[in-house]
């Protein structure tokens, strides 16, 4: 059985969590404000596929969490936060952390999230994650509705040493342990290059669905936002080179491809947009930006949307 803490128990935390609760694991899940109350209350509902998934996990906030637990209660510590809370959230857990030798596991979107870690608690305890093909959302506190085959791959961060891997045993269990409780989990040996693909979809897809309204499908196949989606994702293949990834052609091509055959997903941005939550804006698009300015080469289409967004979320109401 495994011990795990799921911090941030929102769409992707939350699914999670309830797969591997039905399969036997023991997971301790954090939360706050009505979300909070309403998990403790009812305990947690995911719906997925016409069936509800329903377990009352142990559900704490940070303060309590840091009271009743040392790190090393826990065989993997996993990261569902937005990466708009990454650093308050590192900052607020970082002595705890501090105390313990777990490792950490971020299942975000972005590439920045494992660097703060790393800085945090150090690289030697971070693996690098991402949740695959799944839009999950709260729909009302305490409930979650999820879609898509919702895999994850993981790895060493930021990419398996030949020589030293201090993490093989536990991520084999992880693997092992995940695909046994439904999850279809897979091992990247360079999971850095696996994050800049993904950001590749979502500075392809997110802010232009915060911007549009549009789902994914609905962008993927639209005449016009079609050849954005796929400018987006040019620029950010053109970016991955700031940080010696190079992506290339294939990577833009697949990304393409992948992000315009999953089912018609109403982006996390958008989600976040109608419920007048910040954005993962920076850890999107501004990624992107900061380093093409780095390279010294434009990015037009991400920074317009980025503008228009901006502008957007200046106006009353
Ligand atoms: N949703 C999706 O379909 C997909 C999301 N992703 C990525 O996965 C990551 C997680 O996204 P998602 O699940 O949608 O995020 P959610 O916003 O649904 O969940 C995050 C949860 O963490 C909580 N949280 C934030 N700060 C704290 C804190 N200090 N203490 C306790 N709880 C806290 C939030 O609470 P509060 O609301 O109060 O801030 C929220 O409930 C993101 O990087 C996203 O881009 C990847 C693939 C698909
Ligand atoms: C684009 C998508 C749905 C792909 O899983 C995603 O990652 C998100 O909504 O943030």
């Amino acid at each position: 059985m495994l011990r795990l803490l799921m911090v941030g128990a929102g769409g992707i935390g939350g699914y999670y969590a309830a797969r591997l609760l039905d399969a036997g694991h023991q997971v301790v899940l954090t939360a706050r404000g009505e979300h909070l109350t309403a998990l403790r209350e009812n305990g947690l509902t995911v719906r997925y596929d016409g069936s509800d998934l329903v377990h009352r996990p142990e559900v704490s906030d940070h303060q309590q969490l840091i009271a009743r637990f040392h790190p090393d209660d826990f065989d993997v510590i996993v990261l569902a936060l937005k990466a708009t809370a990454t650093a308050s959230v590192v900052e607020e857990l970082g002595d705890w952390l501090a105390q313990g030798r777990v490792p950490v596991l971020s299942l975000q979107n972005g590439v920045d999230n494992e660097p703060l870690l790393a800085d945090a608690i150090g690289a030697g305890r971070v693996i690098g994650g991402l949740a695959v093909r799944i839009g999950g959302h709260i729909v009302r506190p305490g409930v979650i509705e999820a879609e898509g085959v919702a895999q994850i791959v993981m790895g060493e961060w930021p990419a398996a040493e030949r020589t030293a891997c201090p993490h093989q045993q536990l991520l084999e269990t992880l693997v092992s342990e995940f695909n046994a409780a439904g999850i279809p989990t897979t091992l990247s040996d360079r999971i850095r290059h696996e994050l800049w693909r993904k950001l590749v979809i979502n500075n392809g897809v997110n802010p232009l669905s915060a911007l549009t309204g549009l789902d994914t499908r609905s962008l993927t196949h639209h005449p016009e936002f079609s050849r954005i989606v796929y400018g987006m994702m040019a620029e950010t293949v053109a970016a991955s080179r700031a940080d010696g990834v190079n992506l290339g052609q294939s990577d833009l091509d697949d990304m393409f491809e992948l992000i315009s055959s999953f089912n018609a997903i109403k982006t996390s941005m958008l989600v976040d947009k109608e419920k007048g939550r910040p954005l993962e804006l920076d850890s999107i698009a501004g990624a992107v930006l900061r380093r093409c300015r780095d390279l010294g080469i434009e990015a037009p289409y991400t920074s317009t949307v980025t503008a228009l967004l901006a502008i957007e979320a200046e106006k009353p109401g």
